[in-house]
Order: C-alpha cells, then structure tokens, then sequence
C-alpha cells in the first residue's frame, strides 16, 4: 500500500470522536496535574458525541466494552491535557497477544482525536483480505514478519495515529526504528489473564498459539509463557509501561480483570504523561 494509499486509508476510515459539547454553566476549577495546566471542566457530566457510527454516545465504547461517563470524562480531560504536547506523534501499543492493544487502542484514539490503525489488519488488507492465520499457512511467518515491518514504515511518516501493532512487532529491531519515531506503550498484562481472555475467545485467529497439546486454557497458558520468556526484555524498549498489575494495587482493585479497557487506557495517558516530562526533564 503506497504511502498515498495508506494516508488516502486514514481519511477514508478514520473516526474522530466530534470535540465534546459540554454541559452545565458552572465550571468548576479542577486542576489536572503533570503540566501545571489548569482545566477548566463543567461540573456536570460530559457528553462525547462520537462521530462513529453517528449514534451520539454517552460513554465510549470499544466493542462490547462500556465505561461509565465519569470514567470518559477523566479520559477525555487527561487527552486534552497530553494532546499539545504529543505535537502529533503517534502512539504505537505493544504487548503480548490479548493484551487489549486493539481494545484499548480504539478507546484511546477516540479521546485523542487520532486515527486508529491495528497494523495487522493493514497486513492483511496489504494481502488481498487474506487473514493473519491464512498468512502464516500459505505464506509463513518470515513473509508476515516482512509485511508487518512495511506496514509500520508507512506508519511511521504519518502522525496523529494510535497504532495497536501485533504481539510480534518488538522482536525485530527495524521495528523500533520506525516506532521510535512515536511514542511506544507496553500493556503489561499477567500471561494468566492473557490465556483466560483468549481461551475465552478461541486461538483459531492466533496461529502461534495451536501447538501444545491439552486443554485450551492450557495449552493457550504454556504457548503464551514461551513467547513471553522469549519476549520480554523486548517489550522492555517501550518509552512507557502500563502494569496491570501494579494498576489493581494502586487501585485497590481484587484482579486485573476487574480493569476496564478504558480504565487502562487512562493509565496508558497517565504513563506517556509520565514519558513527556522526563523528556521536558520535568
Ligand atoms: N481490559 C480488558 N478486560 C477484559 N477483557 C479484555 C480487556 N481488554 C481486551 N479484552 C479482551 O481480550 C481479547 C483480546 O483483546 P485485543 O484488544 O484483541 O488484544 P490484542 O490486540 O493485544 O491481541 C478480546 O476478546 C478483548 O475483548
Ligand atoms: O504475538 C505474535 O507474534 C502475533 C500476534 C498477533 O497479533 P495480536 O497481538 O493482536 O494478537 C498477530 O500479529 C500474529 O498472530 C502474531
Ligand atoms: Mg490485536
């Protein structure tokens, strides 16, 4: 897909959230803090009319995953307060397979006003519609790996985008060359609640995944623990690192799947945040 088609891609399939209308004439004086920025906010709810679809939304919703107003309220206040100084970099999501980069990824593009991409579905737009397991059987995982390396240079000369890339993406360094022109978030999430959310949904989608004998959870769990063992220090190079685990602790929270999609993405704000100062040397 010519740098042309793939900026052609965005306009065609992009879907802003309209900037929001806020409402109630009381604002109230919150401040935000990280850059010393003071937001005025309503001091009533906040509707966010999302152009998606053009069914007016009172909450944000990535798929089956609803968040209540207060919680798009904090994620669209928290992407105002970043948004200036993003200067249009894009975000890149990495992590492991079901990780959520393409859940939260959505959620987080609609607070942003960017664009979204998952690049494995520009892979397989790039192959006739073919799919990501069709790929690895007719083609291998060599040839995927080429597709998905083009794919994130094309990306890497836009902006204003949230990219979710594939599970696989950091394992190639001329892959960072091309995220490193954005900023990278690690969605760090326990390999056991990665095998529950895939087991629940299957691995047919996830050829890497149909090889250990036994139960699917099982076979999902041992399959994901090898490649995260392989793995990890490579999710390491990410700018930013969003721990689900440290999320329940710091939230009192009993599990991590008590953590809502668009409560991570708000985390995922707070740590590019946290990336932004470091480099003001804040
Ligand atoms: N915070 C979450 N809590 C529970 N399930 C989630 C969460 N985020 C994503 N999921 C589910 O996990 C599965 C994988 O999510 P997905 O966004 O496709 O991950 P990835 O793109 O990293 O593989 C999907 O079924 C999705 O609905
Ligand atoms: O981890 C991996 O190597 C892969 C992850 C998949 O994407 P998701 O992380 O979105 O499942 C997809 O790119 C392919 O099946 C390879
Ligand atoms: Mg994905």
């Amino acid at each position: 897909m010519e740098a042309k088609a793939v900026q052609a891609f965005q306009f065609s399939t992009m879907t802003r959230s309209t900037k929001p209308e806020r409402t109630g004439p009381n604002d109230s004086l919150r401040m935000f803090g990280g850059f010393k920025k003071q937001l005025f906010v309503s001091s009533k709810s906040l509707v966010v009319a999302c152009s998606h679809n053009n069914i007016p939304a009172r909450t944000l919703e990535s798929e089956t995953f609803h968040a209540p107003v207060d919680e798009n309220f904090i994620l669209k206040s928290k992407s105002q307060e970043i948004e200036p100084y993003l200067n249009g970099r894009c975000i890149y999501l990495v992590g492991m397979m079901g990780s959520g980069k393409t859940t939260v990824g959505k959620i987080l593009s609609q607070a942003l006003s960017y664009a979204f991409f998952d690049s494995d579905a520009l892979v397989e737009e790039e192959v006739d519609g073919t799919s990501v397991a069709d790929i690895f059987k007719h083609y291998g995982e060599t040839f995927f790996r080429t597709k998905e390396t083009e794919i994130l240079r094309k990306l890497s000369m836009m902006h204003r985008n949230v990219i979710s890339t594939g599970g696989g993406a950091v394992v190639r360094p001329i892959n960072w060359k091309y995220m490193h022109q954005g900023i990278s978030v690690w969605l760090d999430v326990p390999v056991e609640a990665l095998a529950q959310r895939i087991t629940a949904v299957g691995t047919d989608s996830r050829p890497l995944l149909n090889y250990e004998s036994g139960d699917a959870y099982t076979k999902t769990f041992m399959r994901l623990s090898a490649l995260f063992e392989e793995r990890s220090e490579a999710y390491a190079n990410a700018n930013a690192r969003v721990s689900l685990e440290n999320m329940v602790a710091k939230l009192g929270q009993r599990d991590v799947s008590d953590l809502s999609p668009t409560a991570i993405a708000m985390e995922a704000l707070e740590q590019i945040k946290d990336f932004l100062m470091s480099e003001d040397g804040c």
